[in-house]
């Protein structure tokens, strides 16, 4: 067996790893929610290596970025991109989300639309997970696996994982 180093899984859950944001989850193309909104909270857990100087690596560095990430999805009503039943369409300076026979408005300052293809905890993980694999900051560390949570409430979550595959 080689000399493979020992590896460490680091969990972050900060009560300040949250954003609050607007959404409807889409069941179908004639059923929604009503507009509403939660205090998302966000979780994660890298593994990775520790080195000679038993130091994986500085954790605040992965504590910023997800920071960074919650802030800038913080007190916007969210809205899906990708999704087979919503059709986004810009007009007269507004946004309006096309639903079924419904149209709704938005104001640009208060919108957020990303790639998704509903905005649920699911999406929100998968989405927030490819952006922390992405981040410059984070692209240099010997990361080998990261779980990201993402809860719409207490006692529901959603998990998004990573594994680097081994050759
Ligand atoms: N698979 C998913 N299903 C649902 C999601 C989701 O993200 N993924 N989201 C919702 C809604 O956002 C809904 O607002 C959540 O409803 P609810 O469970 O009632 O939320 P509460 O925090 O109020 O939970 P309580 O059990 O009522 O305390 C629905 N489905």
């Amino acid at each position: 067996m080689p000399n493979q180093k020992p590896l460490i899984r680091i969990e972050i859950s900060k009560e300040y790893l949250n954003f609050s944001a607007g959404h409807f989850t889409l069941f179908s193309a004639t059923e929604r929610e009503n507009l509403h909104g939660h205090n998302f909270q966000v979780q994660a857990a890298v593994t990775t290596t520790v080195g000679a100087d038993g130091l994986a690596f500085d954790y605040v560095l992965l504590k910023r970025v997800l920071k960074t990430l919650c802030d800038q999805w913080d007190e916007r009503v969210l809205l899906p991109q990708q999704s087979p039943y919503l059709r986004l369409e810009q007009r007269d300076g507004m946004l309006l989300a096309h639903f079924a026979d419904e149209q709704i408005p938005f104001l640009h300052r208060d919108v957020l639309t990303l790639p998704l293809r509903n905005v649920t905890i699911e999406e929100l993980a998968a989405l927030l997970l490819a952006r922390l694999r992405e981040h410059p900051d984070l692209a240099s560390r010997d990361l080998r696996a990261i779980e990201l949570g993402v809860s719409s409430g207490l006692g529901q979550w959603a998990f998004s994982s990573w594994e680097q595959q081994t050759a």
